[in-house]
């Protein structure tokens, strides 16, 4: 396994805000967490990449438990990440921007940046062009580029398609699925649940700061309580009193409605 999270709990002052989250990633994989707003989806991320310290859990990456080492080793170690929010460089060029992606690397990284250029031409086009003056589908190209420019193992990528118009969206989504088939390990936070479970081979789902459900990404995209809850199928389902419900042997009859319900009340709505 290339990345091992280990039961992390995570606090806000004294707000938990991840209640023992365990999320794994074998190397070649495109994973995705996925959940409502406020689930503890970025902050995972965060944790992982070390700009957020945790409470108690681990983290370990590539056999070495990274759980207290500074952010800027875990790069150097092989986890890049395009964060939430892009934080492209504004006031430099793109071509700026790019070999910034490299600064903790040594020796020649000319191939990289051909590589970069060569899955996003439109970087290529605008290479002088100052940071802060692209468009948001740019300046996420940007921010993925630069974060390949470190060469990393995995890839740590929050929220790609924010803000983006289905088009880019779907182009920027067909780009990461390029970049796992050149052999770069993803693991994707999305809100844009569908697509995300699309893409990725693995998904977990959050709620309240705690996974409640881990699946292969195409089952996950079968499930109605799934569909219902983050796939524009209808109303919102707790998953985690599902779960619990589900439970006990003894239980009577869940006032739930059954699957099959569910699945035709989305397709009513789709
Ligand atoms: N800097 C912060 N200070 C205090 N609480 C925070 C902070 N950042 C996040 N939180 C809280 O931690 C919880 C998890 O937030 P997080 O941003 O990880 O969720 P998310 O799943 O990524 O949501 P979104 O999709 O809206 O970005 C939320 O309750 C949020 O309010």
């Amino acid at each position: 396994m290339l990345l091992e999270v280990k039961d992390i709990r995570v606090h806000y002052g004294k707000i938990e805000a991840l209640k023992g989250i365990s999320v794994e990633v074998n190397e070649g994989e495109i994973v995705t967490l996925i959940g409502a707003n406020g689930a503890g989806k970025t902050t995972t991320l965060k944790t992982i990449s070390g700009l957020r310290g945790l409470s108690s859990g681990s983290i370990t990456f590539d056999g070495k438990d990274i759980s207290k080492m500074p952010g800027h080793k875990r790069v150097i170690a092989g986890l890049g990440q395009a964060p939430e929010g892009r934080g492209v460089f504004p006031g430099m060029t793109v071509h700026d921007n790019l070999l910034m992606g490299a600064y903790t690397r040594s020796g020649d990284f000319t191939a990289d940046l051909a590589e970069v250029y060569e899955l996003f031409p439109r970087l290529a086009e605008r290479r002088t062009q100052m940071g802060g003056t692209m468009s948001g589908g740019e300046q996420q190209m940007l921010a993925i580029g630069r974060a390949l420019m470190a060469k990393p193992k995995v890839l740590l990528l929050d929220e790609p398609s924010m803000g983006l118009a289905p088009l880019l969206v779907q182009q920027i989504f067909e780009i990461i699925e390029e970049i796992n088939r050149r052999g770069t390990t993803v693991l994707l936070v999305e809100q844009n649940a569908q697509q995300a479970l699309k893409l990725a081979h693995r998904a977990y789902v959050l709620e309240t700061g705690k996974v409640v459900k881990s699946a292969p990404a195409d089952e996950l995209l079968n499930d109605p309580a799934v569909q219902a809850a983050y796939l524009g199928g209808g109303a919102e389902h707790d998953l985690e009193a599902e779960a619990a419900q589900a439970v006990p042997p003894s239980a009577p009859a869940s006032p739930a409605p059954a699957p099959q319900e569910r699945r035709d009340v989305t397709e009513e709505r789709s």
